[in-house]
């Protein structure tokens, strides 16, 4: 959504607050806006109100300052020097035609002119122009090099700023808005550079004003009308910026726009589901399409033009809102100066050529003066913006992890951990952020060191959560999580996590290459034949080796080939295929296969599997904890059990936890088994142990094992 300053300090924002926010229906559109109070119907309140809450980040654009003084001081310096340079010419320009005014009024009422002045003149001002063309030319040009270097310099920061957050913290909405406006890896844009240009531009506006306007001044003072004749030149801008503040400008203000029109919501679901190549297959396969057109047209027929997006809406209030006695007022003044100057030439004939040319210099100046004041006015309004996302952009680097770290550091004694950790669950209760329902409810287990862990449950039950849990990527709400008798929240994250090698339900790979999303399961004992070892045991190294770049192909492109207008028969280009529809899915865990490379799940699961076999094998010292969500959920049933054997196998003395929802053979090899169902540990025992007690455990476990009679 388009707003003003992206986020205030204050209460928050309540629709439902009538007192405070105003209601109003835009066609299929309730819009909620913070009524005004009421001095800002005074035009420029809401931009005094602005300018105010800048003073706050004014301390960060110093910091800014400072910190970029080493890496481009010098240059920063020239280009503010050449800015007041050229916000200083119009008005050496404008006093080089005040005077080119007065040759002729000389010259009209005496019948003479200086040529030597004339060509003085003529020549200064013909500099004048010269000067600014090849001041804006170097300016540009230093503008690039500041923009380029500023950026480059920042871009180190923000990798830094979005590196360092743990899951919570990034998923929270507050941080994600902070971060959104003020930190954008890819964008050509940077948030710093905008902030001190934005900050010079509005210095150097104000000074061209100020110099134009002490240089007007002279040169009116010496017209005939010239004070009149420049008033009624600018009334018609003044008009139109008192016009402009309709009932519903929002610039400013907070406001927020929903539509519960199911009608509309209707119609732009479908429109997204016909446009989108995500969902063709269920389309076609479905038979769906005469249902969907039938459906599309009776509800636009019923909506008629009420199914308008919200901006549309918006804007057809603004343009019936805008007719009033002031907007017709604006365009009959702008015809004022040509009565005035007509009457005025009646009244004294002789001073016609004069008269005409101050007209002219008049004219062009309040048009261009009065551009600038409204150009002032709008940078202002978005300087406070960019202000605000420069102050984020220092801020971010201090948002506060919401998994604090610890700091005991563990293993006490490296050489027992590859000998397994012992695991406990204490009364562990957990709601992730932001929801009402427990996703474990009083929770309480423990694996010794070396024993095989599986928790089997059924679907939500809560079996990925226990993993993430153990890992630290949340922090239990109630409860204690204790490795080898101690608990993880004192120790040294680091140090935590590098004893355990965990791999998710909802792994993703990474937009690298095959390569590196292998050898990221352990970056720093990453070799050639670590990485090849680990993709055997994966089962990756076979369909691996058949792609044309191999280990070097990239999982998913990060940066796109950019083409347009090829002609249909171009198949391939820079060796890829041509994508025409340029509609790509997503690359998630398993879900789906890779559009770029055309590759299954199973193939896709295979390398998430070999890289947490980067850091899973008996000869790996440093891990003695083996977390496992569903590894085998994309395999087929020969690859589910090799990759089982294989697990067996390497685990050596490494204590491992398993999750799964399909029994399979592992559960009969388990030394301890929970079974979960709705945030609850429902039976724990062996799997003999279950199967005598005959509870939900024993009933799922005939029930698949049935489906194979
Ligand atoms: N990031 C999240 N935010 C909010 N709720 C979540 C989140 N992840 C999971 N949940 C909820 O927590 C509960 C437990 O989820 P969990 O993923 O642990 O179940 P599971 O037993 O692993 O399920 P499955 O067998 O389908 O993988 C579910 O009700 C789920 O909707």
């Amino acid at each position: 959504m388009r707003a003003g300053r992206s986020s205030r300090k204050g209460p928050a924002f309540d629709p439902a607050d009538d007192e405070h926010v105003e209601h109003r229906r835009l066609g299929v559109w309730d819009l909620y806006l913070q009524r005004n109070p009421k001095l800002s119907r005074l035009p420029a309140w809401p931009k005094l109100e602005e300018s105010a809450e800048m003073i706050n980040d004014l301390p960060y654009v110093w910091r800014t300052l400072l910190d970029l003084r080493p890496i481009c001081g010098h240059l920063l310096a020239l280009y503010l020097v050449m800015m007041i340079g050229h916000s200083l010419l119009p008005a050496l320009s404008l006093w080089y035609s005040g005077q080119l005014l007065k040759i002729v009024q000389i010259a009209v009422d005496e019948r003479t002119v200086d040529r030597q002045f004339l060509f003085k003149i003529a020549g200064g001002r013909v500099a004048c122009a010269l000067a600014r063309r090849c001041l804006s030319h170097f300016m540009s040009k230093l503008f690039a090099a500041l923009n380029g270097r500023i950026r480059l310099h920042f871009s180190t920061h923000i990798f830094h700023i979005m590196a360092r957050l743990d899951v919570p913290t990034f998923e929270d909405p507050v941080v994600s808005q902070q971060l959104s406006s003020s930190v954008s890896t890819s964008s050509r844009s940077n948030v710093a550079w905008e902030a001190i240009s934005s900050l010079f531009n509005i210095g150097s506006a104000g000074l061209r004003l100020l110099a134009q306007s002490l240089v007007l001044v002279a040169v009116l003072r010496e017209q005939r009308d010239g004070f009149f004749l420049a008033f009624i030149c600018s009334a018609n801008y003044v008009i139109s910026q008192f016009n402009q503040d309709g009932e519903l400008r929002m610039g400013g203000r907070a406001w927020a726009a929903t539509t519960r029109n199911q009608d509309y919501l209707r119609i732009e679901g479908l429109k997204k589901l016909i446009s989108s190549g995500q969902h063709r297959k269920e389309l076609v396969a479905g038979g769906l399409v005469n249902f969907l057109e039938a459906e599309y047209r009776t509800l636009v027929d019923r909506l008629g033009n009420g199914a308008r997006d919200f901006w549309d809406q918006y804007e057809d209030h603004m343009t019936k809102e805008r007719i009033s006695l002031l907007s017709l007022l604006e365009l009959p003044l702008e015809e004022l100066p040509q009565i005035a100057f007509a009457l005025r030439a009646v009244q004294y004939p002789s001073s016609i050529p004069v008269s005409l040319a101050s007209l002219h210099l008049l004219q062009q100046t309040t048009t261009s003066f009065t551009m600038r004041v409204s150009n002032l006015m709008r940078q202002a309004g978005s300087l406070s913006n960019r202000l605000s996302n420069l102050r984020k952009l220092y801020e971010a680097a201090n948002i506060k992890n919401k998994v604090p770290d610890g700091t005991a550091p563990f293993p006490e004694n490296a050489q027992t951990v590859q000998h397994g950790i012992s695991l406990e669950f204490r009364n562990v209760s957990f709601r992730y952020p932001g929801s009402e329902e427990y996703a474990l409810r009083d929770v309480s287990f423990k694996a010794e060191s070396g024993q095989l862990c599986v928790i089997v449950g059924t679907n939500g039950s809560g079996k990925s959560t226990v993993l993430k849990l153990i890992a630290r990527i949340y922090d239990t709400t109630s409860g204690t999580i204790l490795i080898d008798g101690r608990d993880i929240t004192t120790l040294k994250l680091d140090d935590l996590r590098r004893a355990m090698a965990i791999l998710f339900q909802d792994y993703t790979l990474f937009p690298l290459s095959i390569y590196d999303n292998i050898a990221l399961g352990d970056p720093a004992a990453a070799t050639p034949e670590k990485v090849m070892e680990a993709a055997r045991l994966g089962g990756a190294v076979e369909f691996v080796s058949r792609l044309p770049d191999g280990f070097d192909t990239y999982v998913e492109r990060p940066v796109r080939d950019l083409y347009s207008g090829l002609p249909e028969d171009t198949k391939t280009l820079f060796g890829r295929s041509v994508n025409h529809s340029r509609l790509r899915g997503h690359m998630a865990g398993g879900r789906e296969g890779s559009g770029d490379l055309g590759l299954s799940g199973g193939q896709l699961q295979r390398l998430a599997v070999a890289r947490t076999f980067m850091r899973s094998s008996v000869s790996e010292p440093t891990v003695g904890l083996l977390l496992f969500d569903e590894p085998s959920a994309s395999l087929d049933p020969k690859a589910e059990q090799d990759l089982f054997a294989r697990l067996r196998e390497l685990r050596g003395n490494k204590t491992m936890v398993f999750s799964t929802h399909r029994f399979g053979n592992l559960t009969r090899h388990a030394d301890l088994i929970m079974y979960m169902n709705d945030a609850l540990v429902l039976e724990t025992g062996t799997h003999e142990e279950l199967l005598k007690r005959d509870g939900d455990y024993a009933r799922l476990w005939r029930m698949q094992a049935e489906a194979f009679l």
